[in-house]
């Protein structure tokens, strides 16, 4: 019986049949031969493109609910490249689009909404649903994806690493760590030479690596070069693709691969060299750095290793790139570089022995009168003014200020004798040259030698401690020093015992405030050295601690306990004080072999003080507290809230919630970017001008976002603060003391020419380095720039 087209069966066949002839018609047939005979890499790919192009056909005819944020229009394919690469402009697009200031778009099956505003902020940052580490997970692809090492941690993990990350905050911590990084600093500025230029985004990291690693690594400097170069590769390998289909061998992927092991490779190898140590030394003194204080917390090799990976990206490429913002901002301000400047040199006066020349010494600054390298960036010019320049910063529609034209001329007069008369400045950075003191020892030196002690160090001298430590201890117990002038005092540090002539109250009243950029001033200070001696003692636990620093005066000789920074914020009298505070941390000193430090070899009374020097007699306390560097917190605050480009990102783990009226399911990611904040111009006036000036307000309520829930979130906010802002805040701030002591300092083009408004002022001015918010972790220019230095005259580093 023939079928009648009313049967079912009938039309099936009729059906396969003419589906089966229908790649016949259209040609699929050859491409589907084709297919089958390509390779495996061809037929991979082309299966990935087939399963995206469905899903995403399937995803754009679906529609919103009504209590869903509002979706993106167009094709969410077309979203994903502008999230990770034009991230600030996408999102600003997002909200103009949409209309509103909740959105959500995909990123492949991802869902990723986008909050903004004030309420929206409020319950982004409150939410407790809202998890960092998962959102961090999908949708930043920098940090080293290593299951189970740094990600795909378990939330007891998670836990100790916050727990360790506090411990190495801890004072004492802290305490041994800051003439490391003073080092650091001192050695890194020191290759830079006496002028040229130098890429900031390059330079600033590689200060930044002990505070979250060990010492085996911020030692060497080319590893510290090359963990920064692995970094970079991992920045440049996050694209799209290697976040979103990991699984996806791409080259960018491989590259990734590559350089996580080998990023994994330099600290396991760093670890392994630690332990080992610690086997040979068995009892002995142990290295005191951040290693090994994970490693006295009981913590095994691979936890260690994922604290390191993990917190160089979130710690130390943070603090390096804040770093490297604040210099280039200081190096566009001259006037802001000036008053950092002044305050530090306050510092030193008012907590140490080591005196620099008053502030208004007559420098005028001639840059690049000798031409030195830093890196690669080398260039030839021959003397000029220094820079000055206030510049609008334009993260893209930024309003701008006025930019002020300062200049300089003439070539540096700088005196070598302490009594010398000192004439103004007419540089803006030029204001103040040290005039060492020829009789002030140099403990810095020693500590130099300290670095060499490292038991891998191939310099190595582990034997001569205990004469030289002995020798000095006789020298001071004998009490020397005290010359009947009440107006001298005589103070013990590391190895030494100062006598120096009191300054007059007028004196000190001139060293006090900002340098006068015209005025005349005279200085006179009298340094001498009579012996001196430091003692040290354990404290039971194989730690050491610097005894008592020992003051000797006409009158009295005071002992203060050592090791611990004064509990008060309270900023001590500067020299009417008899005893020179003994609260800077030193390396511990010993006669016992060190693996981390030798003691010092007898002061050299010809060598000047250091910068670095003189700063790390400054106490912890006073570093950190508010009251004596309001210029510094102002400097770090504004520069956080304009130049970090970051978006916060969450995964919502459970369960869903409401922001603004908008549901949030469970698994879907949630941003929030700074910019929404941090740019408003009804919390901020000029929001797009760096100016820290708006921070030091003596007036409260003059001060910005004050009423604002979460009006600043530079250290983030609610239950995901930064957990490193400690360190953070103190290690840019020495960063900053020795940078603006160190050097006279501006931005140059690319050949080696000052950037300064005048005749071309708009083209100087489009010139000068902008933050950019679309570039997601360092808000670097797309233009390229330097800054160009120039060591200032007499100023050991
Ligand atoms: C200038 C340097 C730094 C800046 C600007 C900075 C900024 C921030 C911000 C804004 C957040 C919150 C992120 C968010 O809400 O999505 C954060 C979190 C965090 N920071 Fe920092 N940070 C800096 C340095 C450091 C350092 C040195 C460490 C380590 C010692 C550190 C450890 C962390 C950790 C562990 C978190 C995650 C906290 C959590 O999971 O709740 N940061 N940081």
């Amino acid at each position: 019986m023939k079928p009648q087209p009313e049967d079912n069966v009938y039309w099936s066949i009729q059906s396969c049949e003419f589906l089966a002839a229908m790649p016949y018609a259209i040609g699929l047939q050859s491409a589907a031969n084709a297919f089958l005979s390509a390779g495996f890499a061809t037929q991979f790919t082309v299966a990935v493109i087939i399963l995206l192009s469905i899903i995403l056909i399937i995803s754009a005819f679906q529609k919103d609910a009504p209590d869903a944020p509002a979706s993106l229009p167009g094709l969410s394919l077309f979203h994903i490249t502008p999230f990770y690469k034009k991230r600030f402009d996408f999102l600003s697009w997002g909200i103009h689009a949409t209309g509103q200031s909740i959105f959500q778009f995909k990123l492949l099956r991802n869902t990723v909404v986008v909050v903004s505003g004030e309420s929206g902020r409020q319950a982004f940052f409150s939410a407790k649903g809202l998890d960092l580490t998962e959102g961090f997970k999908i949708l930043s692809g920098a940090i080293p994806n290593v299951s189970g090492v740094t990600t795909d941690l378990q939330s007891r993990r998670i836990a100790t690493i916050h727990k360790r990350v506090a411990a190495a905050q801890r004072e004492g911590h802290l305490n041994i760590l800051l003439p490391h990084l003073l080092e650091d600093s001192r050695r890194v500025m020191e290759r830079w030479g006496t002028s040229g230029r130098f890429d900031p985004f390059e330079k600033i990291y590689e200060t930044t690596i002990r505070a979250l690693s060990c010492g085996e690594i911020a030692d060497d400097h080319a590893l510290v070069s090359r963990i920064k170069q692995l970094y970079d590769k991992l920045d440049v390998g996050t694209t799209p693709t290697s976040i979103l289909m990991p699984w996806l061998p791409s080259w960018t992927m491989v590259n990734k691969l590559w350089s996580t092991k080998e990023i994994y490779d330099i600290i396991v190898a760093a670890v392994k060299q630690r332990q080992e140590l610690l086997t040979r030394i068995g009892e002995g003194e142990k290295p005191q750095d951040t290693l090994q204080l994970l490693l006295d917390a009981g913590d095994d090799r691979m936890a260690v290793v994922g604290f390191i990976m993990g917190l160089l990206i979130a710690g130390a490429r943070a603090t390096g790139t804040s770093g490297s913002w604040l210099v280039t901002f200081l190096a566009s301000h001259p006037e802001w570089a000036r008053k950092a400047r002044a305050e530090v040199e306050d510092l030193v006066a008012a907590h140490t022995n080591v005196r620099f020349p008053s502030p208004s010494t007559p420098v005028s600054w001639a840059p690049f009168a000798t031409t030195q390298i830093a890196g690669s960036d080398s260039f030839s010019r021959s003397g000029n003014s220094g820079y000055g320049l206030s510049r609008p910063i334009r993260p893209t529609t930024l309003t701008t200020d006025l930019p002020s034209f300062v200049t300089s001329s003439g070539s540096p007069i700088v005196s070598t004798s302490p009594t010398s008369s000192i004439r103004a400045p007419t540089s803006p950075l030029a204001s103040s040259p040290a005039i060492p003191s020829p009789t002030i020892p140099t403990a810095w030196s020693s500590r130099r030698q300290s670095y060499q002690s490292y038991p891998y160090h191939p310099q190595r001298r582990d034997s001569q401690s205990s004469t030289v430590t002995k020798n000095k201890r006789k020298r001071c117990n004998s009490g020397s020093g005290s010359d009947g002038d009440p107006s001298r005092r005589v103070g013990s540090r590391r190895g030494s015992v100062v006598v120096r002539k009191e300054p007059t109250p007028k004196e000190r009243e001139e060293r006090v405030g900002f340098p006068d950029s015209d005025g005349e001033k005279e200085f006179e200070l009298e340094d001498r050295v009579i012996g001196g001696p430091v003692s040290l003692l354990g404290d039971g636990n194989g730690r050491r601690r610097r005894k008592d620093a020992i003051t000797v005066s006409s009158k009295k000789t005071s002992s203060q306990p050592q090791g611990s920074a004064p509990s008060s914020p309270t900023t001590p009298s500067p020299a009417s004080d008899t005893t020179i505070p003994a609260s800077s941390p030193l390396p511990p000193l010993t006669s016992s072999p060190s693996p981390f430090i030798i003691p010092p070899s007898p002061p050299t009374p010809t060598t000047p003080p250091s910068i670095s020097h003189a700063l790390n007699q400054i106490p912890l306390n006073v570093w950190e507290s508010p009251s004596s560097t309001p210029i510094l917190d102002a400097l770090i605050k504004e520069t956080l809230r304009i130049a970090q480009p970051h978006t916060a990102m969450r995964r919502n783990v459970g369960p869903e919630f409401y922001i603004d009226g908008k549901r949030i399911e469970t698994g879907d990611y949630v941003v929030y970017p700074f910019s929404d904040v941090h740019l408003d111009e009804d919390i901020y006036d000029n929001a797009g001008v760096w100016m820290p000036e708006r921070w030091l307000s003596e007036e409260k309520e003059k001060v910005p976002g004050k009423d604002v829930p979460f009006g600043y979130v530079g250290w983030g906010a609610g239950k995901s603060m930064c957990l490193g802002t400690r360190l953070a805040k103190v290690e840019l701030k020495l960063l900053i003391a020795m940078f603006v002591l160190g050097f006279d300092f501006g931005v140059v083009d690319k050949k080696g020419n000052p950037i300064r408004p005048g005749a071309g002022l708009a083209e100087a001015d489009s010139e000068l380095p902008s933050p950019n918010w679309n570039d997601i972790l360092l808000c670097r220019p797309e233009k390229k720039f330097w800054l160009g230095y120039e060591r200032r005259k007499g100023m050991e580093l």
